[in-house]
């Protein structure tokens, strides 16, 4: 069986990253890519390292020519544009990869306080699926409409959740510093990621205000059971991409570096995109992978965890193959692995 694909927001950096993958996914057949666009651009012109590989025109395409073209769709809009199409291709059957954050909040008050605006489809909230399978890999299984988990999320989410699912941390006083390369931002031009800007730079953003807090903290409650509350403080770094996340949290009670990293292999030994590793994470040992490398060290009263994803991959459209293979019972690695 081949499933027909169709990537919305084609023009962008995680859709990109996207058909570099499925093209070599022997499930999964691309035959749609959408842009605001009406001039129907040929892909190559729009991302030239696909030139002979794909043979596609950008288009400016409505829901039903979507669905005639396509069995699913990887969702590579900004926050609100995507939800405001969504609903559409699921009343035609579609299944959906949803990238952006429109369907990771399950409570519409908290994104409406995160975001600054009204939700599209708050209908949906409540029973959305996160697509975190490392964490949640029961629910994605199956599902129609998989919310795909933020990239700074990602990274703290994999570092925090066993320790408190193990009872080794307390939920509260959790502090994530995470630096993430300019990519991150997307390919959509802005002020703060031209080069004069970022080069040679290094800067904190959206400290306390950064809508990836609530998102953390929801992930750690759903793994937990417990209240959990995080400060998040996101950087921007002069590289093209890669997330540094340096989580610190109180421990429980006494515990060692030794015992807090066996823990963590403990929890990600049966997962293929996991490595607990003894030496330092660097975000170029996991660049243009789906992996995630993680460490622990204890220091003085209080366990650091730090994790690594490429925000592309792990981050963004390797996850949400991951989540796709899941989602009509494939093999999970699926065009993931080398
Ligand atoms: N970059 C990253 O590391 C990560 C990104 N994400 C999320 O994934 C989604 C895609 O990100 P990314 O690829 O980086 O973004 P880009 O800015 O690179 O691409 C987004 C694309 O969406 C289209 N677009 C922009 N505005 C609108 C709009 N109002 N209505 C419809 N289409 C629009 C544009 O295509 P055109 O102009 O051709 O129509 C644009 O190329 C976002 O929601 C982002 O938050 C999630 C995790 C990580
Ligand atoms: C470096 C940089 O700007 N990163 C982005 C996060 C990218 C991401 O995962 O954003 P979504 O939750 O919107 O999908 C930011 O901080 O807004």
């Amino acid at each position: 069986m081949t499933i027909r694909v169709g990537i919305l927001g084609a023009t962008g950096y995680t859709a990109f990253e996207l058909a570099r993958i499925l093209l070599r996914h022997n499930g999964a057949k691309i035959t749609a890519l959408t842009t605001r666009q009406d001039d129907r651009p040929h892909v190559s012109s729009v991302h030239p390292q696909l030139t002979g590989r794909l043979d596609l025109h950008l288009e400016n395409l409505s829901l039903d020519e979507l669905a005639e073209r396509c069995d699913c769709i990887f969702g590579c809009l900004p926050h609100a544009a995507s939800a405001a199409v969504v609903p559409g291709l699921l009343e035609r059957g579609l299944k959906v990869v949803d990238l952006s954050a429109d369907y990771r909040l399950r409570d519409v008050a908290v994104y409406e306080k995160w975001y600054g605006e009204k939700h599209p489809d708050p209908a949906r909230l409540p029973n959305s699926v996160y697509g975190l399978p490392e964490l949640f890999r029961d629910t994605i299984r199956g599902a129609e409409l998989i919310a795909n988990p933020g990239c700074y999320p990602t990274s703290a989410t994999l570092a925090l959740a066993p320790l408190l699912k193990n009872g080794m941390i307390q939920p509260t006083d959790i502090l994530v510093d995470s630096k993430s390369g300019v990519s991150g931002a997307g390919r959509t031009p802005k002020l703060g990621t031209l080069y004069c800007e970022v080069n040679e730079s290094f800067s904190a953003y959206g400290v306390g205000t950064h809508r990836h807090m609530p998102e953390i903290e929801q992930n750690l409650q759903q793994a937990s059971g417990q209240k959990c509350s995080v400060i998040f403080t996101p950087h921007l770094v002069p590289m093209d991409r890669g997330i540094l996340s340096t989580c610190y949290a109180k421990p429980t009670g006494p515990v060692t570096t030794a015992e807090a990293i066996a823990a963590l292999r403990e929890f990600y030994a049966d997962e293929p995109f996991v490595q607990v590793i003894d030496g330092m994470p660097a975000t170029k040992s996991v660049s243009g992978t789906n992996y995630c490398h993680l460490t622990a060290r204890v220091v003085n009263d209080r366990i650091i965890v730090i994790a690594v994803i490429d925000n592309l991959i792990k981050g963004a459209s390797g996850a949400a193959v991951q989540n796709f293979n899941l989602m009509y019972d494939l093999a999970e690695t699926t065009a993931l692995v080398d």
